[in-house]
């Protein structure tokens, strides 16, 4: 049996889409979005025409027909925490991805254009491991004062798949591997995978863990609220230096990371020390997260567009090689994933969950 299923992956200044007849890929574009095109739209969630729209005349450019899909599959949002696994859209989903439960980023587009697609076919719609993937051990949501708790928002989708996959070459299954899984891209996530769940992870989105291109990381937080009651920062600049100003982009003006190594390696010693201090933040939440699994790590896998970086990689690995063996799968695996998790549902080898 053959099914034709089209994944979305929404981004901040990117949608991703392809089309897979089982598990190959038939179709695939990158729909970039200007700054312009996106100018006029006040929340990420007032997107969703505008961006269902070039994917409707992308897949009508593809040759393939709508009516062909035996089912859509986007990429899952901030909805409240939930396992992993696949999940059967839902109105209380769209309800939470509409209002971002847990806040807006470009993901929570994915399951709503999935589903208003898919109706006009009257197929089903799904979305796999989204951001909010909860699999932390009690003891990690613990943070310090009772009235804040540790939260898991990471890269599940991408850390899982490229889990199942190194584990496969490993000959194992994901779910007998302790593995640290570290997601290099526009957010860093570190998380520490023990028999197939996520036990800990910094939240990639929100002042924790390393810095990343466009993010803070974990900030020193006796001199932020200094700084955002000294009077000099109105509460948007501080909110924007943590997640979307932060990291890379605060210190050298770009959120690219090939354009920073290139400049550290043609001299430029402020682009250095950043490069340096990213693969070392990198390496210090590794070894964290090998303490969480009490030093049985089976493997610590780099993934992520910065995975590309042979002098990150070749710095992080320097610092945490005494782990473990160190797996390298540069980019992401997002789209096949997407797929999989769909397939999976359709040929009846798991039962979509419900939101
Ligand atoms: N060869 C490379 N060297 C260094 N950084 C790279 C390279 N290729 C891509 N990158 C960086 O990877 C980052 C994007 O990673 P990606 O995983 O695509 O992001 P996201 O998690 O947002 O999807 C960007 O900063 C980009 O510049
Ligand atoms: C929302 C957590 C995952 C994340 O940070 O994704 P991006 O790096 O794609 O923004």
């Amino acid at each position: 049996m053959s099914y034709k299923i089209l994944a979305i992956n929404p981004g901040s200044t990117s949608t991703k889409i392809a089309i897979y007849e089982n598990e190959k890929e038939i179709f695939e574009k990158t729909l970039r979005h200007t700054n312009e095109e996106l100018a006029p739209f006040k929340n990420i969630s007032d997107q969703l025409e505008f961006r269902r729209e070039v994917i409707l005349d992308a897949v009508a450019e593809s040759g393939i027909k709508i009516e062909e899909l035996a089912a859509i599959v986007g990429r899952g949002g901030l909805l409240k925490p939930i396992a992993g696994g696949t999940y059967e859209v839902n109105e209380e989903m769209l309800a939470d991805l509409k209002v971002g439960v847990l806040g807006e980023h470009a993901s929570n587009l994915g399951g709503r254009i999935a589903h208003e697609i898919a109706s006009t076919i009257s197929k089903p719609s799904y979305i796999v491991d989204p951001v909010v993937v909860d699999e932390l051990d009690e003891v990690a949501r613990v943070s310090g004062i009772p009235e804040l708790e540790r939260k898991s928002i990471f890269h599940a989708l991408n850390q899982k798949a490229v889990a199942r996959r190194a584990a496969k070459e490993m000959g194992k299954s994901y779910d007998e591997l302790n593995l640290i899984v570290v997601h290099l891209g526009g957010g860093i996530s570190v998380g520490a995978h023990s028999n197939g769940r996520v036990i800990d992870v910094n939240n990639a989105l929100d002042g924790d863990g390393p810095f990343s291109p466009e993010r803070s990381g974990q900030l020193p937080i006796g001199d932020l609220l200094k700084m955002a009651t000294s009077g000099k920062y109105d509460l948007d600049f501080i909110k924007k230096r943590i997640k979307g100003n932060g990291g890379v982009v605060a210190y050298l003006d770009t959120n690219d990371m090939k354009e920073v190594t290139d400049n550290a390696e043609n001299g430029d010693k402020k682009s250095a020390l950043i490069v340096e201090a990213m693969g070392y933040q990198v390496a210090k939440e590794v070894g964290a997260m090998a303490a969480v699994l009490s030093g049985k790590v089976d493997a610590i896998i780099l993934t992520g567009g910065i995975a590309y970086s042979k002098k990150i990689v070749g710095d992080i690995t320097d610092r945490i090689s005494f782990i473990g063996e160190v797996k390298v799968y540069p980019g992401e695996d997002e789209m096949l994933a997407l797929a999989e998790g769909g397939l999976r549902v359709l040929t009846g080898e798991e039962a979509p969950k419900k939101y």
